[in-house]
């Protein structure tokens, strides 16, 4: 049996994950603010710095980049996503197999989104145990987007829930747990403590200063955690090698946000 190992995706056990599946997600208004991020190409070549050890994308934008960059960024396939035109009850269409990710992508990992709370949690954490049992077999770490949502949960982030969310992903056999940020330190830390073994990153959400967004990646470091799962946090932003700078300093190198930002 393959052991709990996120080692792929991480850079001395520390975890950055560069998000891109939004134009699938959120749609073409993510890459308003910022037009060139529309082009995949520019967040390949920001995936190539030192801070990064993975890129999240769906089937389509592997395909069709990853080829020229496949010395230089570990690949994360998303193998669920939904689009923000679905208005039903929380759900996650799966669009790219493990076998499919393994073989013809040659992904590194595979990630996979579940909404606990939602009318169909039953079928994606059922979805969620397929992938996990073939990734293991693959040799490949699974990263599981924890995001609990649904009925009378609106995207919750109560310390409670998110510790939930994190104790999901060590039930269900995930290397590497993704949650929003609870709030505070101690909501991050009591996440980390249920994730037992699963490393807890967080997910960077929408674009704030460099200085409240930093702030919190300093907190779940702080808190135990092992890094950061962000998209719009870096390529909304004008300079992306800058944050992606500062992300080094924070996550990589232990470095205080007033250190990160000098
Ligand atoms: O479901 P939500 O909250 O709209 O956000 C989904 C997006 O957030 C992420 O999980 C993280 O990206 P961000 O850092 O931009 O929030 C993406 O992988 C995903 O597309």
């Amino acid at each position: 049996m393959r052991p709990i190992d996120a080692t792929p995706l991480t850079r001395d056990g520390n975890v950055l994950i560069l998000a891109y599946d939004h134009g699938l997600e959120h749609g073409p208004v993510d890459f308003a603010g910022r037009p060139e991020s529309a082009d995949p190409e520019s967040v390949f070549r920001a995936a190539t710095h030192d801070a990064v050890t993975s890129l999240a994308v769906q089937k389509g934008v592997g395909e069709a980049y990853y080829p020229s960059y496949e010395d230089d960024v570990t690949l994360l396939a998303k193998l669920n996503g939904t689009s923000n035109m679905w208005i039903g009850e929380p759900d996650s269409s799966v669009n790219c197999s493990v076998e499919y990710a393994a073989t013809q992508l040659e992904a590194d990992a595979v990630g996979f989104t579940i909404y606990p709370g939602s009318n169909n949690e039953v079928e994606m954490v059922e979805e969620f145990r397929e992938i996990q049992e073939e990734a293991r077999e693959y040799d490949m770490p699974v990263v599981l987007w924890s995001y609990p949502r649904g009925q009378g949960l609106k995207n919750d982030t109560k310390e409670d829930i998110i510790a939930y969310a994190a104790r999901l992903g060590l039930e269900l056999g995930a290397d590497v747990t993704k949650v929003k940020y609870p709030g505070s330190k101690e909501g991050m830390a009591h996440a980390v403590e249920m994730a037992g073994k699963s490393k807890v990153v967080m997910s960077g959400g929408s674009k704030r200063s460099d200085e409240a967004f930093l702030q919190s990646v300093r907190a779940v470091m702080d808190a135990g955690g092992a890094g950061l799962a962000v998209g719009r946090n870096v390529w909304q932003r004008e300079q992306p090698e800058q944050i992606l700078d500062a992300l080094e300093r924070v996550i990589h190198d232990g470095q205080s946000v007033d250190a990160a930002l000098q």
